[in-house]
């Protein structure tokens, strides 16, 4: 049991965490026919490209400023409810411009969440402006121009997610120097889709203080030693991975031999819902799938904050909250 236990996630993509009903409903109020995404209360995808054009589809019955304000204020409700104190959600102003909204007023609506969420129940967010590599290099640019000119206290991370297969992390280079220069906190998803190649391209190109997933890592005990050297921590997604087959089961995982072998790990949730998961089933997971007492996962969640894009006033906070 770890419902008692303090939460905190790193890595949640907003529109990946919107709840197949909210998605229903907005689909019915815009006359958008979302049939052969969203199937009984599931989302449809076979593969991890397949994902990916689902969480576009999805993402387009999102549209409004207040849209976005329901959907964050939604999802965080939700981790309050299971006692977590802080949430970096990884959004995408890119996603706002190509909608026709407007990255700032995206921006604008999931703050207006935020806020909501924070006056209920006292949970803590930030964000983590992403670019999405099957966009291409120019729009991941674009990206981290927003968010190092945004000026928002909350926009505190960059990251680079989508298509892990399309180009390397040296491609997009200008981007994370963008980000790094506006003190932005790095983050790049790797080793998940592809090999431990790609964790060592991010180590090499960026080296930034956080990996998403990295899992594959493990492909290579001589990176997994670097990772273990360096600190960079990893926001690894069990639930995630399974579902999207980079690894056959639980038993293969390797959360427990990187943490064993002194690589920095979390426990994230990724896409909840078009994964079958949560955070709570993920903080479950920690226990009965890999099992961790209570005492490691919370450390797992000690590693979270350290690694927090926050200042050093509000991790000191949630370090007192715990
Ligand atoms: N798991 C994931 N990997 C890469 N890009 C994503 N975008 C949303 N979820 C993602
Ligand atoms: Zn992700």
């Amino acid at each position: 049991m770890t419902s008692h236990l303090k939460k905190v996630e790193l890595h949640c993509h907003l529109e990946g965490a919107a709840p197949p009903a909210l998605t229903e409903a907005q689909a019915r109020k815009y006359g958008i026919d979302i049939g052969d995404r969203l199937r009984d209360g599931a989302y449809v995808w076979h593969d991890f490209a397949s994902f990916l054009e689902c969480y576009d589809k999805v993402s387009e019955v999102y549209k409004t400023e207040e849209d976005y304000a329901l959907l964050t204020e939604t999802y965080l409700d939700e981790l309050a409810g299971i006692h977590t104190i802080y949430s970096e959600l990884i959004v995408s102003p890119d996603h706002g411009k190509r909608i026709g909204l407007g990255a700032d007023a995206y921006i604008s609506g999931v703050c207006e969440g935020i806020r909501r969420a924070k006056a209920k129940s006292g949970i803590e967010a930030r964000l983590i402006v992403t670019g999405e590599r099957h966009f291409g290099p120019e729009s991941v640019i674009g990206a981290a121009q927003y968010a190092a000119k945004a000026g928002n206290p909350l926009i505190t991370g960059f990251n680079l997610a989508g298509e892990e297969r399309m180009g390397r992390v040296a491609d997009y280079i200008r981007a994370f120097d963008i980000a790094r220069d506006a003190g932005l906190g790095i983050t790049i998803h790797a080793g998940e889709v592809c090999g431990a190649f790609s964790v060592a391209d991010a180590l090499d190109a960026v080296r930034p203080a956080r990996i998403g997933h990295g899992v594959r890592a493990i492909e290579d005990i001589d990176l997994v030693q670097r990772l273990a050297d360096l600190g960079t921590v990893l926001e690894v997604c069990p639930g995630s991975n399974i579902a999207l087959r980079v690894f056959p089961d639980f038993a293969s995982h390797p959360l427990r031999r990187l943490k064993e072998a002194g690589v920095r790990v979390t426990i994230s949730s990724d896409d909840p819902p078009f994964f079958h998961t949560s955070l709570k089933r993920e903080y479950e997971l920690a226990a009965e799938a890999f099992g961790f007492d209570d005492a490691e996962i919370d450390a797992m969640t000690r590693t979270a904050i350290e690694a927090a894009f926050v200042d050093d006033e509000t991790r000191k906070a949630l370090f007192a909250r715990l």
